[in-house]
C-alpha cells in the first residue's frame, strides 16, 4: 500500500525527533500526546537528573522511569543525552521523559521541577580521598544549584556529588546568596552507606538484609559514615571483633568498590539502587504518607555541628523533622567525636568556597 503524504509527513516528524541536529526540543506526534498527559494531571512528580548520563546517572533515569510516582522524567547532562533519552523514552512505563543537553539548556531541565536529583561530577580512582575530588565537583555543583535556585526554588534536591561533606554546604551557601533556602529542602544522599550497613549486618546475622534496619549517622566519608550497631533492627548483640570489622567495612565500603573496578570509577549500580531507594521515599513523603523516615545529611542540630547525617522524616516540604541520634555506647561517643572533627574540616571548605 503506497503511504499518504500526510503519514510520510507524521514519519518525517518522528525521524526528525529521534535524530534532531541540536537536541532541539521540537515534538513528535507521540511526545505532543505524551506532553499532554504529563500536564492533563497524570498523577505523579516531575523528577529531574542532573549528571543522567553517567554511570550512576543511567541506571538511575532507568530505574526513576519504572517509578510509578514519577510523571515527566528529565534527563540532564553535558554530554550524550540524546542517545540515553532516546533509549529511556521507548520504556513502556507511565513518566514522560525529555532530555537536555549542555549548560545553555539547564534552565529548561530544571523548570517547573519537584524533585531534583544531582549525580554530576567526577568519581574516584584508587589512591584518591572523595576530597580529592573538591576542586572538580564543587563548581558543578554550583553551577547546579544555581540553575536550580533560579528555575526551580522550590524543588527538593538529593545530592549525590562527592565530597558529600563538602557539597551540601556549598549548595546551602549558594541557595543563601540566591535567597532560596529552605534547609528542609536540601538532602545529602547517605542512603548507600545505609544499604551496605544492612547488607553487611544481615551477613554477620544470618538474616535476610530486607529484615535489616542499620542506622547510620554523621556523613559520607571514612570516619565520618559512623553506624549505630547498637540500634540494630531487629535488636541483636555482636562481639567487640564483628562491631570492629563492621565499622570499618562500612566506613571503606566505597574504597572497597572503587578498588575492584580498578580505575574504572566508583559505585554506581549499587548507588543508583540506594538513589531511587532514597527519591522514592522523598516521592512517598512529598505525597503526603506518614512515617517515612531515611537517614539524609542535612541541616541539624543534632550535634553543634550545622550540617549532619541522620535519621529524618520525609514529608511534603522536604527533611520535616530531624530525629535524634538515640542513646549511643562508648564505641560509638569515640566515633562520633573523630566523626565531627573532620565533619567540620569538610563542611568549612564548603562553606569557604562560595564566601571566598
Ligand atoms: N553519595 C554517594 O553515596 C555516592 C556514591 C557513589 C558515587 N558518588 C559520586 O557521584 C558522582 C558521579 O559518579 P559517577 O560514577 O556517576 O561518575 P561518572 O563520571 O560516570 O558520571 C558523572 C556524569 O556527570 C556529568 N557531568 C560532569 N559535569 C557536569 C555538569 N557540569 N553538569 C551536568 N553533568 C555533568 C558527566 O558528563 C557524567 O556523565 C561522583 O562525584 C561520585 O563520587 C556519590
Ligand atoms: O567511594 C566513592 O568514592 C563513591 C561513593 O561515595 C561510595 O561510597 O561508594
Amino acid at each position: 500500500m503506497q503511504p499518504t503524504s500526510e503519514a510520510n509527513q507524521r514519519i518525517a516528524r518522528i525521524s526528525a525527533h529521534l535524530h534532531p541536529p541540536n537536541f532541539q526540543m521540537e515534538e513528535s506526534p507521540g511526545l505532543r500526546r505524551a506532553n499532554c498527559r504529563a500536564k492533563g494531571g497524570a498523577p505523579g512528580f516531575k523528577v529531574a537528573i542532573l549528571g543522567a548520563s553517567g554511570g550512576i546517572g543511567q541506571p538511575l533515569a532507568l530505574l526513576m522511569k519504572i517509578n510509578p510516582l514519577v510523571s515527566v522524567l528529565h534527563l540532564y547532562d553535558v554530554v550524550n543525552t540524546p542517545g540515553v533519552t532516546a533509549d529511556i523514552s521507548h520504556m513502556d512505563t507511565g513518566a514522560v521523559v525529555r532530555g537536555f543537553l549542555g549548560q545553555q539548556q539547564l534552565e529548561e531541565a530544571l523548570a517547573g521541577m519537584d524533585l531534583v536529583i544531582i549525580p554530576a561530577g567526577v568519581p574516584r580512582k584508587p589512591g584518591m580521598t572523595r576530597d580529592d575530588l573538591f576542586n572538580i565537583n564543587a563548581g558543578i555543583v554550583r553551577t547546579l544549584c544555581e540553575g536550580i535556585a533560579k528555575s526551580c526554588p522550590k524543588a527538593i534536591v538529593n545530592l549525590i556529588s562527592n565530597p558529600v561533606n563538602s557539597t551540601v554546604p556549598i549548595a546551602a551557601e549558594v541557595f543563601k546568596r540566591t535567597g532560596t533556602y529552605d534547609p528542609k529542602r536540601l538532602l545529602g544522599v547517605t542512603m548507600l552507606d545505609v544499604v551496605r550497613a544492612n547488607t553487611f549486618v544481615a551477613e554477620v546475622l544470618g538474616l535476610d538484609p530486607r529484615e535489616v534496619d542499620v542506622p547510620v549517622v554523621g556523613g559520607h566519608a571514612g570516619v565520618t559514615i559512623l553506624p549505630l550497631l547498637s540500634q540494630v533492627k531487629p535488636p541483636c548483640s555482636f562481639t567487640p571483633q564483628e562491631i570492629d570489622y563492621l565499622t570499618s567495612r562500612i566506613q571503606n565500603g566505597g574504597t572497597e568498590v572503587v578498588e575492584a573496578k580498578a580505575g574504572a570509577g566508583s559505585a554506581t549500580l549499587s548507588m543508583a539502587y540506594a538513589a531511587v531507594k532514597f527519591a522514592d521515599a522523598c516521592l512517598r513523603g512529598m505525597r503526603g504518607d506518614a512515617g517515612i523516615v531515611e537517614c539524609a545529611f542535612v541541616s541539624s542540630q543534632v550535634t553543634e555541628l550545622p550540617f549532619f547525617a541522620s535519621k529524618v522524616r520525609l514529608g511534603r516540604t522536604g527533611a520535616e523533622e530531624v530525629l535524634p541520634l538515640g542513646p549511643l555506647n562508648e564505641y560509638e561517643r569515640v566515633g562520633l567525636e573523630k566523626a565531627k572533627k573532620e565533619l567540620a574540616e569538610s563542611i568549612q571548605k564548603g562553606v569557604s568556597f562560595i564566601k571566598k
